[in-house]
């Protein structure tokens, strides 16, 4: 059972320690929120919220962050869980998990950088697999149909709406130039570029962007109007064709998605709720307790790692 006290006896310092590591490194690199942030939830999506995706790949296996998706995840969001776990090493051995460090960094994260503050219970353990091939077909991908993001969505228990408010996440930090290119460049044989991008927004991004294959850390803000702060933006930059990805701008168009965009470019406080209601619910996605997992003393290692 999780619980939101659950290291209150056995390391009281758990939320002091956590919140000056968190903050240090976020001021010191503005980028660490949004990377994080997409961490943890992939890390939840593949084997539940366990920490698989912070497993190094070793010569007899390759681990679930070293595939395509996933390799573009910034150093600094796995920095952070290392000098989390390096500080709670010191105060309370033994006791922390690498999964409970990683949705307590997420959600810190999220409220520092102007979002909602929501409860993370407690207590998860970290998981005893991590392979590459568990990642695919378990994350959504911008070149997907938005019927299959439903149906993936849907498949893990997440509805619609559910999915709308949490894809608001890119509100902040970027994207690589492959992940929309497709829009920019030989896009249909009646034109060069995705016509539902607001014309001015697509050239800047060409311009971006015409280098990529030669220079592939070209990346665009996910939110170009308020690229750092943690809002409602995200939608309101749909309704006008400042959608990044082809799946971003789809959640505007399609039937099914438009109500919440509208709802949610609207109202601030409705996409607050909805986002911290479904962050609670990723967060205790298929989570391991008790037996069926482990505390590990290195984020990155298996405890029972081979020497290789
Ligand atoms: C329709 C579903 C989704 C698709 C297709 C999608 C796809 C992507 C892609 C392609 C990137 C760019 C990665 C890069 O080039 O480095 C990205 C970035 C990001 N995604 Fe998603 N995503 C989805 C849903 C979500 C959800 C539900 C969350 C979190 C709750 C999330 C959080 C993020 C964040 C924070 C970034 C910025 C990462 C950074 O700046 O390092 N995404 N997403
Ligand atoms: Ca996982
Ligand atoms: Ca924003």
């Amino acid at each position: 059972r999780l619980s939101v006290d659950y290291y209150n006896k056995t390391c009281p310092q758990f939320a002091s320690i956590m919140e000056q590591i968190v903050s240090d490194k976020q001021i010191a690199s503005p980028t660490t929120a949004a990377g994080v942030l997409r961490l943890f939830f992939h890390d939840c999506m593949v084997e539940g919220c366990d920490g698989s995706l912070l497993i190094t790949s070793t010569s007899f296996n390759k681990a679930e962050r070293d595939t395509d998706i996933d390799q573009s995840i910034p150093g600094d969001a796995y920095d952070l869980v290392t000098r989390a776990k390096t500080a709670l090493e010191l105060q309370c051995p033994g006791i922390v998990s690498c999964a409970d460090i990683l949705a307590t960094a997420a959600r810190n994260l999220v409220t520092m950088v102007g979002g909602p503050y929501y409860h993370v219970r407690l207590g998860r353990k970290d998981g005893l697999v991590s392979n590459a091939s568990l990642v695919e077909g378990n994350i959504a991908q911008p070149t997907m149909p938005l019927s299959d993001i439903i149906s993936l969505f849907y498949s893990k228990g997440f509805s619609v709406q559910e999915m709308v408010a949490l894809v608001g996440a890119h509100t902040i930090g970027f994207s690589h130039c492959k992940e929309f290119s497709h829009r920019l460049f030989n896009f249909s044989k009646a034109s060069e570029t995705d016509p539902s991008y607001y014309p001015k927004y697509a050239e800047g991004l060409r311009k971006l962007c015409a280098n990529y294959t030669k220079d592939p850390t070209m990346s665009a803000y996910n939110d170009v109007m308020t690229p750092g702060k943690f809002d409602n933006m995200y939608y309101k930059n749909l309704q006008r064709g400042l959608g990044l990805l082809s799946t971003d701008q789809a959640l505007s168009v399609d039937r099914r998605t438009k109500p919440f965009v509208d709802l949610y470019a609207a109202n601030e406080t409705a996409f607050f709720e909805a986002f911290a209601h479904g962050m609670e619910k990723v967060s205790i996605y298929k989570i391991k307790t008790g037996k069926k997992g482990e505390v590990r003393h290195r984020c990155d290692q298996f405890n029972d790692a081979k020497i290789d």
